[in-house]
């Protein structure tokens, strides 16, 4: 089944529009595992235990465990979660982008070797360097657009010799020319730390689905996220990492973090 199928299964079944995000840091692991990294498969797989029926995605960042030398362990991972959820759609956290020749094996780390859904994209060096990723069918292309960092700005708004913002200008591709090229594969990430460009980049691409970070630990208020994104036609995806995965480093962590998933999830459920 292709991304945006498996996304609106999953959105639909667990009632979810929660994406929980596996950013695995030994040194926040909680009491017994703290500090030891042979031991990040082991985290993520409880923390996938333990939200797997709350969520309507996964979301592993790859420098969790590539900083770790935890490739391995992440490989195991996308295995274990295949196997335990497979109506979930695991979106690869990878913001590659680089010339054709080099992106033709990003997408083959992202699809073949960790066999993702999705795998989140650079859209600065063109659509040259998203085409590489387009031979493997159906798989989601998540391109940055309005990034959740207060430093997101700097670049991308700027103002176009064109007229608007550079944002926008990513947004209008991915919504028009791109996704034709695509047939229909992209999305984008916005950040629910600026609600109103959120809301401007929905207007953009009505149906594209959106990946929002920045709700929980960043602040982004989960209500006004809902409100400015979700249409009918147009999917989002709201990722949640720090504040689930370390909601207690006590012995009851896993059922901290389902409760923050279950709350987090009400909250955007609440606001639909
Ligand atoms: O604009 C962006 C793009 C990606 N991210 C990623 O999402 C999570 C957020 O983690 P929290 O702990 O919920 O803050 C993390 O993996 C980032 O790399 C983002 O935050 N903003």
């Amino acid at each position: 089944m292709n991304f945006n199928a498996l996304l609106a299964r999953a959105t639909q079944r667990h009632e979810s529009l929660l994406c929980v995000g596996l950013d695995p840091d030994p040194a926040k692991f909680p009491v017994g595992m703290k500090g030891d990294d042979t031991r990040i498969f082991e985290f993520c797989a409880r923390i996938v235990d333990a939200t797997k029926d709350v969520v309507c995605a996964f979301k592993p960042q790859i420098a969790y465990f590539a900083a770790h030398r935890a490739e391995a362990q992440l490989e195991a991972l996308m295995a274990y979660i295949r196997r335990v959820a497979p109506e979930v759609p695991i979106i690869l956290d990878a913001k590659r982008g680089d010339i054709g020749s080099t992106a033709e094996q990003y997408a083959r780390e992202a699809f073949v070797r960790y066999q993702s859904d999705a795998v989140t994209l650079s859209p600065y060096m063109g659509l040259d360097s998203i085409e590489p990723y387009l031979p493997y069918d159906g798989k989601g292309l998540i391109l940055l657009c309005r990034t959740s960092n207060p430093g997101g700005s700097d670049l991308q708004f700027q103002t176009l010799a064109q007229g608007g913002k550079l944002y926008e200008e990513v947004a209008r591709l991915a919504a028009g020319p791109w996704n034709q090229t695509a047939k229909g594969r992209l999305g984008l990430v916005v950040g629910a730390t600026f609600p109103e460009e959120l809301a401007r980049v929905r207007a953009l691409a009505p149906t594209l689905p959106l990946l929002i970070p920045g709700v929980g630990a960043q602040g982004g208020d989960a209500a006004a996220t809902v409100q400015a994104a979700l249409t009918p036609q147009g999917a989002i995806i709201v990722n949640s990492s720090r504040a689930v995965l370390y909601a207690s480093s006590g012995e009851d962590w896993q059922a901290a973090a389902r409760r923050v998933a279950i709350a987090t999830r009400d909250q955007l459920n609440a606001a639909r």
